[in-house]
């Protein structure tokens, strides 16, 4: 499998498919939601949590099978089904219109995967293995998860605070750099993994030198 290319996709209001209704499906349109995508899922059958979205609007369902035609309002679609020729077939045509296409069970197939996410806040770390081996994906995203815990999180806020206020308080580029630089560099991150955010305030407030406040 060739190595691909890595990007995070804007999906905010954007109408996005997802042909099949199984436990992938239900996957991958969770990760669709948390993204703030418009789903719209196409299968006679569904779990029973991917029925419970429908019912309360959260997703659109069209319980029926997959027909010809049906990717053509969409931006990014997933097939989902556990059946290759159906797959096969949602890819072709949502290839034919320049569509992003996933299909989850053929790796010859599609042109986007979907990596595993570790979340936190702003703060989104993506994991693929081009398709090699997905559990193993999974298993080094939480890992990560594990040992960074929820520090990470203030981590990034408190950088990216300090970053907004250097670049209102502090004229020089050569100097902002090199602000951010120490702030990265320090021990800041370690003592937030560590929970000790008492430490961390005051190696903040040492660096930023009153800048702000
Ligand atoms: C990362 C993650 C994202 C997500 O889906 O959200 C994801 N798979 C996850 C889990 C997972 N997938 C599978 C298992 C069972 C163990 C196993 O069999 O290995 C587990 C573990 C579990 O479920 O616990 C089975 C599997 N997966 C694919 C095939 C088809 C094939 O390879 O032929 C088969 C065989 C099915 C069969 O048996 O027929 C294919 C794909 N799976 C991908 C993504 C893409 C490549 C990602 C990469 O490059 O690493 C790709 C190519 C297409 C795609 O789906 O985008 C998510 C972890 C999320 C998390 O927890 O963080
Ligand atoms: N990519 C991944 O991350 C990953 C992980 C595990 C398994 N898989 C593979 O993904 C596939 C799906 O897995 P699953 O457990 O969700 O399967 P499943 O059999 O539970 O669900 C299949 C769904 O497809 C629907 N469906 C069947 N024919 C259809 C059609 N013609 N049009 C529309 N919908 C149709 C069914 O109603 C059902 O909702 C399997 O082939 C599995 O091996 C992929």
């Amino acid at each position: 499998m060739s190595r691909m290319y890595g990007a995070f996709i804007q999906l905010t209001g954007r109408r996005c498919l997802v042909v099949g209704g199984g436990p992938v499906a239900e996957r991958k349109i969770t990760g669709l939601l948390d993204s703030e995508a418009e789903v719209t899922m196409i299968a006679p059958r569904a779990t029973s949590s991917l029925v419970k979205m429908a019912e309360n609007g959260t997703i659109r369902w069209e319980a029926r099978p997959f027909q010809a035609g049906d990717t053509a309002p969409f931006f990014l679609i997933i097939a989902a089904t556990a059946s290759r020729e159906v797959n096969a077939q949602v890819f072709a045509e949502g290839e034919t219109h320049g569509r992003l296409v996933n299909v989850v069970n053929d790796p010859k197939l599609g042109n986007f995967t979907v990596p595993a996410l570790l979340r936190r806040g702003s703060l989104t770390v993506g994991i693929s293995t081009s398709g090699a081996a997905p559990v193993v994906a999974k298993k080094l995203r939480e890992d990560l998860e594990a040992y960074w815990g929820p520090g990470i999180e203030l981590f990034v806020e408190w950088v990216s605070e300090a970053r907004r206020r250097i670049a209102a308080e502090v004229p020089e580029e050569a100097q902002r750099t090199e602000l951010l630089r120490r702030l990265t560099n320090s021990e800041l991150l370690q003592l937030l993994r560590e929970g000790r955010q008492l430490e961390a305030e005051q190696l903040l407030k040492r660096i930023m030198g009153g800048r702000g406040g």
